[in-house]
């Protein structure tokens, strides 16, 4: 999806919001919202039309929908069927992944990576997780998540957060909508590759990367937990509370239909906001649908699964007092397109930022990387 909010093109930009999920709305089901400008706005950016719409005003918060209060542990799936509450990220099925596996293994464990990502260093291993997920579902709304909250324990996290902010490259990509500038409201980077056999040497458009050692074991225990598997692995940076995604679904038909994202927090909380697409009159009870918020903390992990990306909207909304936060979302693409889509938008043309650890702050390094061809 693209992003908007927070371009440079005028002083209403920060109220555009984005959504494709529009687009997939049930048939003669109400406009979900009235018209102005509606830009869609995340980490991938589909070639449709862009429906304009208005930011609307802020709507009164609810508590979450938790239907199954989580009393149940989550089940480790490759434990030989032993249901655990811990586990570490090295004791994986030996048998994992299949292969079938849609992250076709790339060259070298560094392949296409403009700067040097080293290998996990010893204070992260073994990463240690807690299972213990609520379970969010709404058949009437289609709101489908399952919460780990303080998933990746406290100093795993906090290790895998400096290691991530010091070793990867950033970028604040900018592209254009319709003529207009578009500044990404935060840094992004992205990993990985689409499942198509097409060789990783072989995309004219971008160059895709090797998803680096320490994000490719946590993607692996998070596919064991969700018993599911990802090809992408995409990586925001929130430097302070002005830093946002503002309202989209990840629905892109690159990721196929009810596509599973697993999002997790390091760093400083933020809310996350999901408002349904016609969450002003939902077309199978005529009833208005409240926001849900979470507070996504250091260590939480959220996925998104069902039909949450074509029924809802999710957002990381500005905050005056948010200090820096990491997400680190798993996804699976299916076509060419989500890997010419991906580093377009998370990568792009632009100069890279490295973190610069003494003034604790991003720098903007000169060089271009060419991530993305012209
Ligand atoms: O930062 C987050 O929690 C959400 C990120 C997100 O929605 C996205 O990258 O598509
Ligand atoms: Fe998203």
């Amino acid at each position: 999806m693209k992003r908007s909010s927070d371009s440079t093109i005028s002083p209403r930009s920060s109220k555009r919001q984005a959504s494709l999920a529009a687009f997939l709305k049930p048939k003669n089901a109400p406009s979900p919202i009235n018209t102005k400008i509606h830009i869609s706005e995340g980490n991938g950016q589909e070639d449709k039309p862009i429906v304009l719409d208005d930011g609307e005003k802020p709507e009164p918060l609810k508590s979450i929908t938790t239907l199954d209060k989580g009393k149940g542990k989550a089940v480790d799936l490759h434990q030989n069927g032993t249901a655990k509450s811990t586990a570490t990220d090295l004791d994986l099925d030996p048998a994992w992944p299949p292969p079938q596996h849609p992250y076709h293994s790339p060259p070298n464990t560094t392949y296409n990576h403009p700067i040097v990502i080293p290998p996990p260093s010893p204070s992260l291993q073994p990463m240690r997780f807690n299972l213990n997920p609520k379970i969010v579902h709404n058949p009437t709304t289609d709101l489908d998540l399952v919460y780990y909250k303080s998933f990746i324990d406290k100093s795993s996290s906090k290790e895998l957060m400096s290691f991530l902010l010091n070793n990867l490259p950033w970028y604040r990509v900018k592209y254009m909508v319709r003529g207009m500038n578009i500044n990404t409201p935060r840094y992004t980077t992205v990993f990985g590759k689409d499942s198509t056999d097409i060789p990783w040497s072989g995309y004219m458009k971008c160059r895709p990367r090797a998803i680096p050692e320490v994000l490719e074991r946590l993607m692996r225990k998070v596919e064991q937990v969700t018993s599911s598997q990802f090809n992408f692995c995409l990586v925001n940076y929130y430097s302070s509370g002005n830093d946002s995604i503002s309202y989209h679904s990840d629905s892109e038909s690159f990721l196929g239909p009810n596509p599973t994202i697993a999002s997790l927090t390091l760093g400083h909380p933020r809310d996350f906001l999901l408002r349904h697409i016609n969450h002003k009159n939902h077309p199978r009870t005529g009833n208005s649908v409240a926001v849900e918020k979470f507070v996504l903390e250091d260590g939480d992990m959220v996925v998104m699964k069902g039909k949450t990306q074509h029924e809802w909207e999710h957002s990381i909304p500005k905050r005056k007092s948010a200090k820096g936060r990491i997400n680190i979302t798993f996804r699976k693409g299916i076509v060419k397109y989500a890997t010419e889509n991906y580093y377009n938008y998370n990568v792009g043309k632009g100069s890279l930022h490295r973190w610069d650890r003494e003034k604790g702050e991003m720098k903007e390094v000169e060089v271009s990387d060419g991530g993305v061809k012209s």
